[in-house]
């Protein structure tokens, strides 16, 4: 649908990576008008001083989110790190639509929460209403929702690979493997040292091994599918490229079924879903085929293993894992085309 309304946005975290990138998209949303940007330590600089990338948008200059005037704020999109932005949410006028890119909302269980990110929730009267925002299992409700909570990157890989097979009682569920690689950029902006070009690049490093917090985040959503318990051996790497993730996912076969009963069985799943693509046969899906993009490929191809499949998932962590999934789901959450402002092919090569 298209529509000349234009929703005023403010954009927490805008001197982090999935900040960035979402004023890179929405810049070019002809529904949206960046009103505010939102930040801590770089609050008072001109955007283009953080960013200079960004130097041709006319915008607003970096502020604290106590020096905005909410009642001019449509939507909020927060890309705030996990734990700080519960609390921040908190404070935003009921009136105003959230689009939060952290993990702080994706659980909907509180015990489960404060297991795997320590310590008590900030804001727990808001998760009743909060939608997980994989916008191609839960457009209905994101659609009617005030805040939605968009899933981590690796899980937006995992779950549009698994959740149609999952649901289908296509695979089993126990016994699922991922085997997951991220760019750097999935760390986001700031100092940290595993992340020092010095330490990874020309490196392959494991890390969350076993412990990772993507793997309640991804049982939830399998587990409810599945309408059972799922437990699932999740490895993450992190990879020496800026932008792209990539999960293998090693899946056990439902009595009776095929790998090319998962190809159709996801090709059904998403025939209405514009920017996951079930690749053809003979073809692998790489980073570098969605780098830059909202698009997600998925591959499937037979196991030598008897009774297993492999299923392949890539996509750009900062477009579709975290700032190009949140304008898809502004978009369903206004009325609007899923597809608007998030046109462009990946980047290649
Ligand atoms: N990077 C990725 O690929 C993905 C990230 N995410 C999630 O999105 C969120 C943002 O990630 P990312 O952009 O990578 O992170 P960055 O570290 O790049 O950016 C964090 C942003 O949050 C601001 N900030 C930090 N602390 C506070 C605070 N106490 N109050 C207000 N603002 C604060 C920073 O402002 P300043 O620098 O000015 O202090 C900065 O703008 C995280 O929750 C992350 O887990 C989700 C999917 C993918
Ligand atoms: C490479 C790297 O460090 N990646 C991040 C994932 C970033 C992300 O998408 O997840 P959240 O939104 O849940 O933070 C990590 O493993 O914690």
């Amino acid at each position: 649908m298209t529509s000349t309304q234009t929703f005023r946005a403010a954009v927490l975290g805008a001197s982090g990576y999935t900040g960035a990138d979402l004023i890179r998209l929405a810049a070019r949303h002809a529904n949206i008008e960046i009103v505010a940007l939102i930040a801590k330590a770089h609050a008072g600089q001109p955007l283009a001083k953080v960013f200079p990338h960004l130097a041709s948008l006319d915008l607003p200059s970096l502020v604290t989110s106590d020096e905005v005037d909410w009642d001019g704020v449509d939507v909020a999109f927060c890309g705030l790190p996990h734990g700080t932005a519960h609390g921040e949410i908190a404070k935003l006028p009921e009136r105003v639509k959230v689009i939060d890119m952290s993990a702080d909302f994706r659980l909907r269980d509180l015990d489960t929460y404060a297991q795997w990110y320590g310590g008590e929730h900030g804001a727990p009267h808001l998760l009743p209403d909060t939608v997980y925002g994989l916008t191609e299992h839960y457009r209905e409700a994101i659609a009617d929702a005030r805040l939605v909570a968009c899933p981590g990157c690796y899980p937006t890989a995992v779950l549009l690979a698994l959740l149609p097979l999952a649901k289908g009682a296509l695979i089993a569920t126990d016994g699922i493997i991922v085997d997951a690689k991220s760019g750097v950029s999935g760390a986001g902006r700031s100092l940290k040292q595993n992340i020092l070009f010095s330490e990874a690049g020309e490196g392959l490093s494991p890390y969350g091994v076993g412990t990772h917090r993507h793997v309640p985040e991804i049982e939830q959503e399998l587990g409810q599918a599945a309408g059972r318990a799922v437990t699932v051996n999740f490895t993450p790497h992190l990879v020496p490229m800026t932008r792209g993730e990539l999960c293998t996912c090693y899946v056990p076969l439902a009595g009776g079924t095929s790998a090319d009963d998962l190809r159709q069985g996801l090709r059904e799943a998403y025939a209405s879903s514009p920017f996951v693509r079930v690749v053809d046969e003979g073809i692998i899906p790489a980073t570098q085929h969605v780098r830059g993009s909202n698009y997600c490929h998925i591959g499937v191809f037979a196991d030598r293993i008897p009774g297993r499949a492999i299923v392949i998932s890539t996509i750009d962590n900062l477009v579709k894992g975290s700032a190009g999934q949140a304008l898809q789901n502004f978009n369903v959450m206004h009325g609007l085309d899923e597809t608007t402002a998030l046109e462009q092919l990946p980047l290649f090569p």
